[in-house]
């Protein structure tokens, strides 16, 4: 699209048709990188085509993989089983998935792999992860706590016990698991600290190794026993997005349509899915929402609550500061930007104090996105019910949905001013 700003014009009916959310991220990312592990060739289908997914796939083909795109939604991906060590840093933007499991799989790596990122990138922590790597007697080195990070391998680690930290990022704990079964022996994956967030990641984990034939199980509710079986080649279907089909839930409850996403609510794996209840509450939204378990939902449901009939608090979402951008900070500046007083951030807990009024409205605002995909796509469910809400830098949705402003044009919305 290519555009500085957009603005939306509300429609003047419900949103309708039919709109199949593109593949899930965090899916692709990780059968990508197990594919990528495995020697022989998997087929990876329904799967997501976005800077996030495309920073992986390049950073696996640096490192000696080889990756065919035949179609907009597949990657036939060859491994020789081992990870090459490759003759630049690894550039993976802002993309958390790619750039923590890919510091951990370069622990796998005979030699020396630099992993790093765009300047929003360079903010988000890795330090517990590289302090893990290191307590297993492998160089990992960072100087800022973030990337860059530099692993300097020996292709293999021995250990028994990891203990990590996931109190900042459920990464950590997935990147160690994905790596662990590329490990000499058995390894006991240990949490430590206070729970994680979206345990349910963790499960996506699990779920991804076992398709390419890893073998780990639950021990306890903070313990993964992997076994030392590396990865085999294998088919894999994507299902799509959780994250992005809750853009389109909101859209329908907004606007009183009728979306067909193409997928039952009920038949995602993602911990988003978990959106979907609330969501379909509105205009009668909790007064309190712990978005812990669905961190990537809390913009869509913060937006959303500005509509609805009572206020809502949104706690256990500390962690929403250190994503692509400080989701808590931005979703309040974006709201108090269209009506001074609609948000207020109380130590980590977003408060939006809800105000059915605002729909028909025209309140002119421009939303600061932050580079943050996230909060284009849920302020745009704001410009559905506001008129003069204006998007700035609207193509930050390439990280995960390139086709979000297409997809809703498909459904009824029309924009202005795409200078
Ligand atoms: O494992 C994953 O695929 C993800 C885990 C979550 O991040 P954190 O674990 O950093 O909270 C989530 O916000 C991110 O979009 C994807
Ligand atoms: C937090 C996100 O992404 P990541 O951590 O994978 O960069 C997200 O997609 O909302």
């Amino acid at each position: 699209m290519s555009k500085d700003k957009l603005t939306i014009i509300p429609p003047d009916k419900p949103l309708t048709g039919r709109a199949v959310p593109p593949g899930s991220k965090s899916i692709t990312n990780r059968a990508l990188l197990l594919a990528g592990l495995a020697k022989g060739t998997s087929r990876l289908t329904g799967a997501l085509k976005s800077d996030d997914t495309r920073y992986m796939a390049d950073a696996l083909r640096a490192m000696g993989v080889i990756i065919e795109e035949p179609d907009d939604t597949s990657f036939v991906v060859t491994g020789s089983g081992k990870l090459l060590p490759p003759q630049v840093p690894l550039f993976l933007g802002n993309a958390g998935t790619a750039t923590r499991f890919l510091t951990a799989a370069a622990a796998l790596v005979d030699g020396t792999v630099v992993v790093d990122g765009d300047q929003h990138m360079r903010k988000r922590p890795i330090g517990p992860l590289v302090d893990a790597l290191r307590s297993l007697g492998i160089d990992a080195s960072t100087e800022t706590g973030c990337p860059p990070v530099t692993v300097k391998g020996t292709g293999r680690f021995e250990a028994s016990r990891i203990q990590i930290d996931g109190g900042l990022s459920s990464q950590y704990v997935s990147a160690l698991l994905m790596m662990a079964a590329g490990g000499d022996k058995a390894v006991t994956i240990e949490l430590l600290g206070e729970d994680i967030g979206a345990l349910g990641y963790i499960d996506l984990t699990t779920a991804a190794m076992r398709a390419f034939g890893a073998k780990v199980e639950k021990t306890s509710a903070v313990t993964w026993r992997v076994e030392p079986t590396g990865y085999t080649a294998a088919d894999f279907v994507v299902e799509p997005d959780a994250s992005a089909a809750t853009y389109l839930w909101a859209a329908e409850v907004l606007t009183s349509g009728k979306i067909d996403l193409g997928v039952a609510n009920g038949a995602f794996t993602q911990p988003d899915a978990k959106a979907y209840d609330l969501i379909a509450q509105f205009p009668h939204l909790p007064a309190v929402i712990d978005g812990s378990q669905m961190q990537d939902a809390v913009p869509t449901l913060a937006v959303l609550a500005a509509f609805n009939e009572t206020p809502v608090r949104f706690v256990g979402i500390a962690n929403l500061r250190v994503k692509e951008c400080d989701r808590i900070r931005a979703v309040s500046t974006g709201l108090n930007n269209i009506r001074q007083g609609l948000a207020a951030e109380e130590g980590d807990d977003l408060v939006v104090q809800s105000d059915p009024s605002l729909v028909g409205q025209r309140l002119p605002a421009n939303i600061d996105t932050f580079a943050d995909h996230r909060i284009a796509m849920s302020f745009a469910l704001a410009g559905l019910k506001i008129a003069g809400i204006t998007i700035l830098d609207p193509d930050c949705v390439g990280k995960t949905f390139p086709a979000y402003w297409r997809t809703l044009s498909g459904l009824g919305v029309t924009y202005a001013d795409e200078g």
